[in-house]
């Protein structure tokens, strides 16, 4: 059986398209690059560059390629791009995720596995946020995904397409075997921001906010690593597949680490003491967000890489990778 992956040579569906082929799966990635890279794509996949939302294309693919399974990674992911831009959010997470969603129905696609985050639960403020709670994005990047999740919801009622939708949590590290990792060149992300201040790629680390609610009065965050989560996606395949019922599930450990955790444990592996400076808020991050795992750890999915230290360390390589790669 072949998988379609859209988005596969970005930071996560990277790491899936080399779980996928690990476990003997045919993969075509269809990515646009616009913040991929076509390096990032193992050869053993195909990748053909174009559309997520090209219906022909899309349909081309499926008929050429036996496609039985779309994992819909391809999106826009910047939280205040969306707020500066919600059209160009709207148009490429929502308007081209319901293109493909109707390609696949089309299709007789049998499973479709969306990329969601903890982001639709705002600022629920529960310890653990369970998968039952209601939705509420604070920004229109949690809203196309929300959105997305809906139709999906909807569509499955109608037709014969299943669904899994998995809402991730903090994603990071990078592949053990040095095969990819976050490459996006100004990525945000707290994990990577320090791993390139502890190589010396930026002067000093800005904490943004000590005034939460929260033991230190830093945010605290339930950081996963990618390969687990890529398996995660193919525990919840293999659901479908088996004929399993659509299904929403968290992507997390089920426990946080605040920022001044995160800190301390990248200059404990790193062995650098660089400067860390406090700065206000940046508006729009909750207090905490970590998640419920019952329900995925009922599907039999088992974590191996549960340990903050050994993620950070997976990203220090990683950008000592991408430097030498940029020197050579
Ligand atoms: N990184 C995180 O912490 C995180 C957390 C929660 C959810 N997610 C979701 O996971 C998915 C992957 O995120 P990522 O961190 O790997 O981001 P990324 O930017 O590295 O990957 C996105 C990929 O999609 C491609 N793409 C974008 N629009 C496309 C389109 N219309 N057609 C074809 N390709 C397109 C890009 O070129 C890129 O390769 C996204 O849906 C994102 O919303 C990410
Ligand atoms: O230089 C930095 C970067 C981040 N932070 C803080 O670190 C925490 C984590 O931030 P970040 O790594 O940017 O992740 P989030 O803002 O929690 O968002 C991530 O996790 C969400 C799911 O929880 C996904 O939806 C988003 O796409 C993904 O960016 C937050 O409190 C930030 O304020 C800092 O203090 N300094």
């Amino acid at each position: 059986m072949t998988v379609l992956v859209t988005g596969g040579a970005g930071y996560i569906g990277s790491h899936m398209v080399l779980e996928l082929i690990d476990a003997g799966e045919q993969v075509i990635v269809l990515d646009d690059l616009s913040t991929g890279f076509r390096w990032s794509v193992p050869p053993a996949a195909t990748l053909v560059i174009g559309d997520a939302g090209d219906q022909a294309l899309v349909s081309r693919l499926i008929d050429e390629h036996g496609i039985d399974s779309i994992l819909h990674f391809a999106a826009k992911i910047v939280v205040p791009e969306s707020v500066a831009d919600p059209l160009a959010y709207y148009l490429n997470n929502v308007v081209k995720s319901r293109a493909l969603i109707e390609t696949a129905v089309a299709k007789g696609i049998k499973s479709f596995i969306f990329s969601s985050t903890a982001t639709v639960y705002g600022n629920a403020g529960a310890s653990l946020l369970s998968e039952d709670l209601p939705v509420a994005p604070i920004n229109p990047y949690g809203r196309t995904k929300v959105m997305t999740e809906w139709m999906l919801e909807d569509t499955c009622k109608a037709h014969g397409l299943r669904y899994a939708v998995l809402r991730y949590f903090n994603v990071a590290g990078a592949d053990p075997k040095g095969r990819s990792g976050q490459s996006t060149p100004r990525a945000t992300h707290l994990i990577k921001v320090a791993a390139q201040v502890a190589l010396g790629r930026q002067l000093y680390f800005e904490v943004l906010g000590t005034d939460y609610d929260t033991p230190d009065g830093t945010c605290v965050r339930d950081y996963v690593q990618v390969n687990d989560l890529a398996h995660a996606h193919l525990v919840a395949l293999r659901h479908l597949r088996e004929g399993g019922e659509s299904i929403v599930l968290n992507c997390g450990y089920g426990h946080g680490a605040s920022v001044l955790d995160v800190i301390k444990v990248v200059k404990e592996v790193s062995g650098v003491d660089f400067e860390v400076r406090i700065s206000p808020r940046r508006g729009g991050d909750p207090a905490r967000l970590v998640a419920k795992v019952d329900r995925i750890r009922g599907l039999g999915w088992q974590p191996k890489y549960d340990n903050l230290a050994d993620i950070v360390a997976q990203a220090l390589r990683w950008e000592r990778f991408l430097a030498d790669r940029k020197a050579a």
